[in-house]
């Protein structure tokens, strides 16, 4: 263990970034058409939306969720929902996602909160501490699919210095440990740089402990 993260030492190829581990390549091509498959009935059950920011602004990233619990904004504010927009349970989180948490989270609890974003052309997502979750000291556990991501990680204090690195399709990233509030964000992707999704574009799941 590195008294950091606790995961890296158990991949060896890992990159540490600000203190947030990430396992390159972690799932191979056929891995992530199979995430991809079981996403998109997540999607179905629960249509991606474009959330709007407690100020009022329209989120680039389209959203949906798994799990007990999932992430929402509006007007209303930040939060975990137990029911999705038409009233009825999130979908359950895919078998597939949860086996990548039970390998690279360290922790020994299933996750009960499964965000998916969808980032099509021109979509990021601004520098942001995740703290919206009961206690902080679950780790995160963050997944890439399709298209290249330019992923910035800053402190835990403050968001600057900051460093980046683009993620690619199949990678995971554990933030957690020390870096467990460290401010993160999507600067930018490379619009159809990855086949995997035929429309292009990027899909990015979290998982979480959130209630
Ligand atoms: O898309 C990503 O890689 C990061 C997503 C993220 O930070 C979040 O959903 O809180
Ligand atoms: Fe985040």
């Amino acid at each position: 263990m590195d008294g950091r993260n606790g995961v890296a030492d158990l991949f060896s190829d890992a990159v540490d970034l600000n203190g947030v581990t990430i396992m390159p390549g972690h799932l191979d091509r056929r891995a992530q058409e199979a995430m991809l498959d079981d996403l998109r009935a997540v999607a179905k059950a629960a249509p991606f939306r474009q959330y709007e920011t407690p100020g009022g602004r329209q989120m680039s990233v389209r959203m949906t969720a798994a799990g007990a619990r999932g992430w929402v904004t509006d007007r209303k504010g930040y939060r975990y929902a137990e029911t999705s927009f038409d009233g009825s349970p999130w979908p359950d989180i895919p078998a597939s996602v949860l086996t990548v948490w039970r390998q690279v989270s360290g922790v020994d609890r299933d996750p009960d909160s499964c965000l998916v974003n969808f980032y099509g052309e021109g979509a990021r997502m601004g520098l942001h501490q995740d703290k919206d979750e009961a206690d902080l000291h679950w780790p995160v556990v963050s997944i890439s699919l399709g298209d290249d991501a330019l992923f910035r990680v800053g402190g835990v204090e403050t968001p600057t210095p900051s460093k980046s690195r683009w993620l690619k399709s199949g990678d995971v990233a554990v933030i957690g440990g020390a870096a467990r509030l460290a401010w993160h964000g999507i600067d930018r992707i490379k619009f159809r740089s990855s086949d995997l999704l035929p429309e292009g574009g990027r899909v990015n799941v979290t998982l979480r402990m959130a209630g």
